[in-house]
């Protein structure tokens, strides 16, 4: 049986990073980045003040105190947004509100806090050092520097950063399209009537919002019939919009395993069995002209949800320009034993937290009990998947593993 690094690296063959493409701000909110972005401008561009209060010299307010004000007259009154003209004197201050210029002369921001808030004349009953609630020009951004990298995600920060440096477009490789395509004469929509031998369909839900959380675009298709045909001519309508398609079901040795039957005949998508558990039938390929990427996943619930950890999200990484990273893993200390199939690496469901036993620092993992592939229930309270090496059968209580952390939600 083929390795579970071996089809890890087949299916990257399958794509290359996305075209770039030029997005709005806000279309590009969870793309990738496909430039460096460096600032024309300073940020600040200009001396302002940090607070509400009076831009003074500082000099003229050391000596204040409760029982000894300064006072100032208040010579100028500077909103933000004002085009920042103003200057003052020794003995004279500028009422000031926050983001706006510093008047030309003066050292100090006094907030209104310290003062009685004079409108003409103002108290200042505190002293304020020189700088003192000032922003000054460039001491978040010098003009000529890189703000972002090339290859990040552009998240709600990544995008305030875009903007603040006057960006109203960007380079960016798109969210991938994926199609998500579920076999089975079996399979019922949610909600409608299930006759005998019949089951509601989740495996296109599941995928569909797998995909969605690695920020990515979801089409679900819901299921066709056990037709080869069928599947065949679908899967031709759903190519242009899809830069991936996925599929579940009809991959295994069954009499109506329609995918492999469909998709075998092509010649371009390839059926293996990877040696693990679960998810042990896989394939892959590309299908139509030019050739889009497909990936064949398991029809059992379980083994579609841990084939696409394992093998579609660094496949989606690629595809967004990102290194195609397999899911974080940490060493934790299982709490219950495990066994595992021999020749097989097992992908254990499991709830991993802080470990709150004598095991000091670290991690502590417990398994599902339930861990048919099958059993959804068990794995909607799941947070991790415990990875039994190939060669391993049987781990006691206390063993310390490798546990894979699945993500939490929208990437
Ligand atoms: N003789 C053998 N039988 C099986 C083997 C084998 O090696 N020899 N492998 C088993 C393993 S392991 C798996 S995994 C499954 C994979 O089968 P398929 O990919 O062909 O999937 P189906 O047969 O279509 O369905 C399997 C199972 O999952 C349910 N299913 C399918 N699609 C959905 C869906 N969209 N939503 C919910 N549930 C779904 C389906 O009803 C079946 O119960 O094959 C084993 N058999
Ligand atoms: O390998 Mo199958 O994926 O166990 O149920």
């Amino acid at each position: 049986m083929k390795s579970v690094e071996r089809h890890i690296a087949d299916v990257l063959e399958l794509v290359e990073p996305l075209d770039p493409i030029e997005l709005d701000l806000l279309r590009a909110h969870g793309a990738v980045l496909a430039e460096p972005v460096t600032s024309a401008v300073s940020l600040p561009a200009f001396d302002n003040s940090a607070m509400d209060g009076y831009a003074v010299v500082a000099d003229d307010v050391a000596a204040a105190a409760p029982d000894r004000p300064v006072t100032l007259p208040v010579v100028a009154d500077i909103p933000a947004g004002d085009p920042g003209a103003h200057a003052i004197r020794p003995g004279m201050c500028a009422r000031i509100m926050t983001g706006a210029p510093m008047p030309a002369g003066a050292t100090a921001v006094v907030p209104v806090e310290w003062t009685d808030a004079g409108v003409a004349r103002v108290a200042v009953h505190r002293p304020a050092r020189a700088g003192n609630a000032v922003r000054r020009a460039g001491e978040d951004v010098e003009a000529g520097t890189r703000v972002l990298r090339d290859g990040v995600r552009i998240g709600a920060a990544e995008l305030a950063v875009l903007a603040a440096v006057g960006r109203r477009a960007v380079r960016v490789r798109p969210r991938p399209r994926v199609v998500v395509l579920s076999t089975g004469a079996e399979l019922v929509e949610p909600g409608d009537p299930v006759g005998p031998g019949q089951i509601w369909e989740s495996n296109s839900y599941m995928l569909a919002a797998a995909v969605l959380d690695a920020g990515c675009v979801a089409y679900r298709h819901g299921f066709v019939a056990d037709d080869p045909a069928a599947v065949l001519g679908t899967l031709e309508d759903l190519l242009v919009r899809a830069d991936l398609v996925l599929t579940t079901g009809g991959v295994s040795m069954g009499a109506y395993d329609v995918v492999k039957e469909a998709l075998a005949r092509l010649g371009t998508v390839r059926f293996e069995k990877v040696a693990m558990q679960p998810g042990m039938p896989q394939g892959f390929g590309t299908v139509g002209e030019p050739g889009t990427p497909i990936i064949t996943l398991p029809g059992n619930p379980v083994s579609a949800f841990v084939s696409f950890h394992l093998f579609v999200l660094p496949v989606l990484r690629r595809l967004r320009g990102m290194p195609p990273e397999p899911l974080p893993s940490v060493p934790a200390r299982l709490l219950v034993p495990v066994s595992s199939p021999p020749g097989r690496r097992s992908y254990l469901r499991a709830v991993l937290d802080y470990d709150r036993g004598d095991g000091g620092p670290g991690y502590a993992v417990r398994p599902a009990v339930r861990q048919g592939s099958h059993q959804l229930s068990a794995l909607a309270e799941t947070n991790a998947l415990v990875v039994v090496p190939e060669e391993v059968t049987d781990v006691p209580a206390g063993g310390v593993v490798e546990v894979l952390q699945l993500p939490t939600g929208a990437a």
